[in-house]
C-alpha cells in the first residue's frame, strides 16, 4: 500500500512541476487562485479533493459534502498562507507583533498545511453548528512517518489540535490550546484515511473544554482519544 502511495505520489510531484507555489488543479469547488500583490502569495483552499486523496477520502467528502446541502453541515475551508481575517482577530492581543520579518511573510505557512499536496497532511473539516461537533477526515502522507509504516505522533497530535480547535473556535474571538492530552491506542497506518469525531463538551468563562476520537472508517479500531483545553483570549491581557 505504502508503495503505490509514494509512486502515486513521484508522479503527482512531477505533474505539479514539482516546485514550491503551483495553484492545485482546479475543481467546480475551488474558488479562483486570489494573488496579493504585496506579498505575491496564492490563496488557495486546500480543503478540497486533489489527486493524491484515496478512494476512502474522496467518497467520505462526498458524503459529507452531501450533508452540507440542507446547511445543517458546513466545510470549513482552509489555506495554506496567512488568512486576512485570523491574523486580523490575533491581532488585537499581541503587543508590536512581529516575529517573522517582513521580507520572509510570503514563506509562512500553517504547519499542517506546509507540504505539498499528497505528502504530508490531506485534511477537510466539517462543522456541525447546532451539534457543536466537526468531523475531520484526514490522510496522513509519507512525511509524516514515525514508527516505520505509522504516522508519527507529533503529527497525530497536529491534526487533533486542528481539529479540536475548529471545534471550539469561536467567529471573531482568537483562542488557542492550553492542554492537550492524548491517548495513542493504535498506530496509525502511513497513507490511511482516519475519521476524527470532536465535540464541544463544556463551555465556562473563557475555557472551551473539547474531546475527539481518531477512527478507521469502518469505525472498527479506536486509534486515539483526545481532549483539549482551548482559552478565549483575553484583550486586557495583550501581553504577549
Ligand atoms: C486556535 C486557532 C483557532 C482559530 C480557528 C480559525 C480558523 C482556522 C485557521 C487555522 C486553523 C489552525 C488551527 C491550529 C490550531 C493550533 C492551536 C495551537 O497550537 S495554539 C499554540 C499552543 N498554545 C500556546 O502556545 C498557548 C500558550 N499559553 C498561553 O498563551 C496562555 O497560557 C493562555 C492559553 C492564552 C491562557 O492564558 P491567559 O492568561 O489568557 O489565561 P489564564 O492563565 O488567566 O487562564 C484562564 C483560565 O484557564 C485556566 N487554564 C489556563 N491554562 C490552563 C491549563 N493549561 N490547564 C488547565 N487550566 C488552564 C486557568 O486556570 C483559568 O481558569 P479560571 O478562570 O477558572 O481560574
Amino acid at each position: 500500500m505504502l508503495r503505490s502511495c509514494t509512486a502515486g505520489l513521484r508522479s503527482l510531484w512531477a505533474l505539479r512541476g514539482g516546485r514550491e507555489g503551483v495553484p492545485r488543479p482546479s475543481t467546480d469547488l475551488q474558488p479562483a487562485p486570489r494573488l496579493f500583490s504585496a506579498e505575491k502569495v496564492i490563496h488557495t483552499d486546500c480543503a478540497l479533493p486533489n489527486p493524491s486523496w484515496s478512494k476512502d477520502l474522496k467518497l467520505l467528502f462526498d458524503q459529507f459534502m452531501k450533508k452540507c446541502e440542507d446547511g445543517s453541515w458546513e466545510r470549513l475551508p482552509s489555506y495554506r498562507h496567512r488568512c486576512a481575517q485570523i491574523s486580523e482577530d490575533f491581532k488585537n492581543y499581541f503587543l508590536e507583533q512581529k516575529p517573522v520579518k517582513e521580507g520572509r511573510l510570503s514563506q509562512v505557512r500553517l504547519f499542517t498545511r506546509g507540504f505539498e499536496d499528497g505528502l504530508g497532511f490531506e485534511y477537510v473539516i466539517f462543522k456541525n453548528n447546532d451539534e457543536k461537533r466537526t468531523v475531520c477526515l484526514f490522510q496522513g502522507g509519507p512525511y509524516l512517518q514515525g514508527v516505520p509504516g505509522f504516522v508519527h505522533g507529533g503529527a497525530i497530535a497536529a491534526i487533533i489540535d486542528t481539529a479540536l480547535a475548529l471545534c471550539a473556535a469561536v467567529p471573531g474571538k482568537a483562542i488557542m490550546t492550553a492542554n492537550l492530552n492524548i491517548n495513542f491506542k493504535r498506530p496509525v497506518p502511513l497513507c490511511s484515511v482516519v475519521v476524527i469525531n470532536s465535540q464541544l463538551d463544556k463551555l465556562e468563562g473563557r475555557k472551551l473544554f473539547v474531546s475527539c476520537n481518531v477512527q478507521s472508517v469502518d469505525e472498527k479500531t479506536v486509534y486515539s482519544e483526545a481532549t483539549g483545553l482551548f482559552i478565549k483570549l483575553d484583550p486586557e491581557k495583550k501581553s504577549f
